[in-house]
Parts: structure tokens; sequence; C-alpha cells
């Protein structure tokens, strides 16, 4: 670091590690159930059914976010909802977060404020606060975040448990994140509504417990694309699925950006990443709650297909490729 960045009470070297944690730590209430806050050497949390979900998703600047696309308050919005789409995969409803936030010498503190802001808000929106974390300095702004989960009492909605004659039923939105990367790839804004989802995704958080409750009996959140997930699913389980591409709802607005960029709109559907929409399975149709919808089917054999045929192109995304 050199001196001006000390120097600097704007920047992150500048405040330091527990000027910076302070600034972080102080001025929010805690949900119910958060027994002892951050502050501490460790958070408390209730767990009333003595089990306890917990996920780590890490972000970093210019893999996974970038300041000219999004600003601080959506990255901060986007890191907690990826991991807390996880704890609703899992059946469970979010609890507590821990944020381990890498920033590099000059980031500005206003940065860091306006990330943590982003953090509370997708929190509160699903019930759950900021319990802990760490600061430490790095070369690339890095945001690590475990979320925790209670499961309310239900059993653990796992990848694996997939059986042949299941359905598979999809809840939120696929493929607008997708739409909204190559929107901003090729250097637009706009239309806002696909931009607005890579930025900040709506996972359906309480459609996790609802699935569980209804039986399903295996589930995954969408963050790499619907057939690579759904790749996970049919290994864990020991099974093969069927998406069937005339029960996918290909949304108009993803055919005009599409048509506006020479891209295919279903390809975004089936294998987008980052809405963290969920995707499960259950035993029948009639099982399916409201708000989720049908899409294929579970079956003997191995591997993810789309209308009987192995898909062509890649099934999501993969880091170093
Ligand atoms: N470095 C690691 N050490 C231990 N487990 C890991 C590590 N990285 C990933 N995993 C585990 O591998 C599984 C798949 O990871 P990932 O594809 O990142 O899941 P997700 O898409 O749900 O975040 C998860 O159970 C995750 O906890
Ligand atoms: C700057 C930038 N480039 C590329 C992407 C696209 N992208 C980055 S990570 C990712 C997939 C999900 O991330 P990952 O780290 O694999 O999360 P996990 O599957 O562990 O939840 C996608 C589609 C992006 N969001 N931002
Ligand atoms: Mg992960
Ligand atoms: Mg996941
Ligand atoms: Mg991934």
């Amino acid at each position: 670091m050199g001196p001006d960045q000390a120097e600097d009470a704007n920047t992150v070297a500048g405040v330091g590690e527990f000027g910076l944690i302070h600034r972080v730590i102080a001025g929010h209430e805690q949900p119910a159930g958060t027994v002892l806050g951050p502050g501490d050497d460790a958070a408390v949390l209730d767990a009333p059914d003595g089990r306890i979900v917990a996920t780590t998703d890490v972000l970093v600047e210019n893999v996974h976010f970038r300041f000219d696309w999004s600003n601080a308050h959506q990255v901060g919005r986007k890191a907690v909802a990826v991991n807390l789409s996880d704890i609703a995969a899992m059946g469970a409803r979010p609890t507590g977060l821990l944020v381990g936030l890498a920033c590099p010498p000059d980031l500005p503190t206003s940065v860091v404020d306006e990330l943590s802001a982003g953090m509370w808000e997708e929190a509160q929106s699903a019930g759950a606060g900021v319990v802990g974390g760490d600061m430490v300095s790095a070369t690339a702004l890095t945001i690590s975040i475990t979320a925790l989960g209670d499961l309310g009492g239900r059993a653990p909605v796992t990848r694996s448990g997939a059986r042949p004659g299941d359905v598979v039923a999809v809840a939120g939105r696929l493929g607008w994140a997708a739409a909204g990367l190559a929107v901003l790839g090729r250097g637009f804004r706009s239309p806002v509504a696909v931009v607005s989802a890579q930025r900040v995704p709506e996972p359906p958080y309480t459609a996790g417990p609802q699935a569980a409750d209804a039986g399903a009996t295996s589930m995954v959140d969408v963050s790499d694309g619907l057939l690579a997930d759904l790749g996970h699913v049919a290994e864990s389980s020991e099974v093969s699925v069927d998406v069937r591409t005339e029960l996918l709802d290909v949304p108009q607005r993803l055919v005009e950006v599409a048509s506006a960029l020479g891209a295919d709109p279903r390809h975004w559907v089936l294998t987008g990443g980052e809405d963290q929409s969920l995707v499960a399975t259950f035993p029948s149709a009639q099982a399916v709650p409201e708000g989720w919808t049908v899409v294929g089917s579970v079956a003997g054999g191995k591997g993810v297909t789309v209308d009987g045929e192995e898909y062509a192109g890649d099934a999501g995304w993969q880091h170093w490729r």
C-alpha cells in the first residue's frame, strides 16, 4: 500500500480493518432468532429443530460482477441472493449470513457501505441478517458469503432423491440473467428488465420450503443453467431427466432481446445461469404446488436430454472454460 492510500480516509486502507468493521456492523436490527450478532468471536442463532443448513458462494470482481455493469448496492444484493437460493433449495428458511470481504486498498469506503446496504436489503427481504464476517486486503475485490438456514423440522431436500416417474418443475425465472449478460457484454444497458435480472436475481425464496412441504423428492437452485444443474440431480439421483421444450415458457421479452442480438432465446432459458430459480422433482403432477411449472420428467438411465435428445450446446456456465 502506498502512503497516499493509508492517509485517504475515504479508502478502505485509510479507514483500516476495524474502522471498516465498525461501519458495517452498526445500525441494523437483527431478525428474531439471532441471539448474538456480529462483534463477538462468533454469532449465536436459534436453531429450534437442532439442524442448521450452511452454504458458501464466493463472488470475484470481473468474474461475477463488474462495477461498470452494476453498482455496489446491486452487487451486495446479488452476493446475498446467490447464497440464499442455495438455502431455499434445501427446503430451508434463511437465518444468518457471514460476509468475508477482501478489498483492494484503494477501494472507496462508500463502496463497502453500499455493498453492505445491498446485502442487508436482500437478507431482510428473506428474513435473515448479517451476523458476522471478516475484512482483509486483496488485489481483487472478493466477496465470500456463508449463509445459514433453518429447516423448521423439515427433512432437507437433496439433489439425490429424484426417482423414475417423478415430474420436474421450476419456480422462478429462466434465461433472464443470461439475456442481461449478453446485453451488457455487447455494451448496451437496455432493455432494463433483462439487465436488472443480471444485476440482481429474484430467487423465489419461499418456494423452497413450499416444495419441501409438498413432498419434493429433489431440488437444486439454477446458478449455472437449467440443464447443467439438472445434470447434478440426474447424477446424484442416478436417474435421467428429460426437459420438454413445449412446457418451457420462452418469454416474449427474451425473444425480442435475442432477435436484436442474433441469439437463441431458448438457449438462454435452457442453459442460462444466475436467475437463481429453483428446480425440483415431485412424485406426481398433482403434488406440484402453486407457482411451480412442470417442465419435464424423470426416468431410469443417465444424463439430461431435451425433448429426448442430447443437447448440442454447453449445458451451462463453468469456470475456467
Ligand atoms: N472448496 C470446496 N470444499 C468443499 N466443498 C466444496 C468446495 N467447493 C465446492 N464444494 C461443494 O461442492 C458442491 C457443489 O458446489 P457448487 O457447484 O458451487 O454448488 P452451488 O452451485 O450450489 O453453489 C457443494 O456442496 C459445495 O459445498
Ligand atoms: C463480469 C461477469 N462475467 C460473467 C458473468 C457470468 N457468470 C459468472 S459466474 C456464473 C455462474 C454462477 O456462478 P458460480 O460461481 O458458478 O456460482 P455457483 O454455481 O457456485 O452458485 C455466470 C453465469 C457475470 N455474472 N459477470
Ligand atoms: Mg457454489
Ligand atoms: Mg446451488
Ligand atoms: Mg457454479
